[in-house]
């Protein structure tokens, strides 16, 4: 079977209502913080389907005995949010993924160059090999800062196949580097933009996500 990167654009009208007001221009940072926090939680709920481990059991109901199913506490999760921008959407999906552990990324882009150099890197030594993770990162533009966060998780022995990345926009040059490198990684976004323009920012796109969120 060949490796194909999936990329789901979930047809939620929540998604596309939160995706709307942070792409406005005109909304305060409060209101897109929100849109960021509302993006990330329902984004999470789409990418844990048939990605949150489970065991089946059985429950005693005041009524008789039944099947149940219970989310495995078992098996480590991981939040991987790549900052500042990805901290918009690790709100909404801490509320879904109570049990994950949050390592933080900080990755900035040289504004000349666009590449990425990280700050801050709260990752652990080694993952377990079947840790789920799942990173957050608002924007995929030129892909540089993905593929490095990407690089430093499958170092550490992160599982590409059992990784998913929530985004709100991805662009065209993100999603070639990703499938090239790591067929088979499954992407969840509000949208796929088409262009980046010559200073990397997609278009249409929402502007900068890391400034729009901390008001900066
Ligand atoms: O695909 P790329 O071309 O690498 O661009 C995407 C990155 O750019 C933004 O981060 P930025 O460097 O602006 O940092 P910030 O989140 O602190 O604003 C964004 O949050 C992504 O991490
Ligand atoms: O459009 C873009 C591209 C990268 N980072 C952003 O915040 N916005
Ligand atoms: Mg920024």
């Amino acid at each position: 079977m060949t490796l194909q990167l999936r990329v789901y654009v979930p047809p939620h009208p929540l998604i596309k209502h939160w995706l709307a007001v942070a792409r406005d221009a005109a909304t305060p940072s409060v209101l897109f913080r929100s849109a960021m926090t509302e993006l990330g939680r329902w984004l999470t709920y789409e990418a844990a389907r048939e990605w949150l481990p489970t065991q089946d059991t059985t429950v005693q109901s005041p009524l008789g005995i039944c099947p149940a199913t219970y989310i495995d506490p078992e098996v480590p999760m991981a939040v991987v949010p790549i900052l500042r921008a990805g901290l918009g959407l690790l709100e909404g999906a801490q509320t879904l993924l109570p049990l994950a552990s949050i390592y933080h990324l900080g990755l900035v882009r040289d504004e000349t160059t666009l590449q990425p150099s990280c700050y801050l890197n709260k990752l652990p030594e080694k993952f377990h090999p079947q840790t789920r993770v799942l990173i957050t990162d608002p924007m995929l533009a030129t892909g540089g800062s993905i593929i490095k966060a990407m690089e430093e998780l499958t170092q550490r022995g992160v599982d590409p196949a059992l990784t998913r990345i929530i985004s709100v926009v991805a662009a065209p040059p993100a999603l070639q580097k990703l499938g090239a490198a790591y067929p088979g990684l499954i992407i969840y976004t509000a949208t796929i933009d088409e262009q980046v323009n010559d200073r990397g920012f997609i278009v249409p796109g929402l502007g900068d996500a890391g400034d729009r969120t901390f008001g900066t």
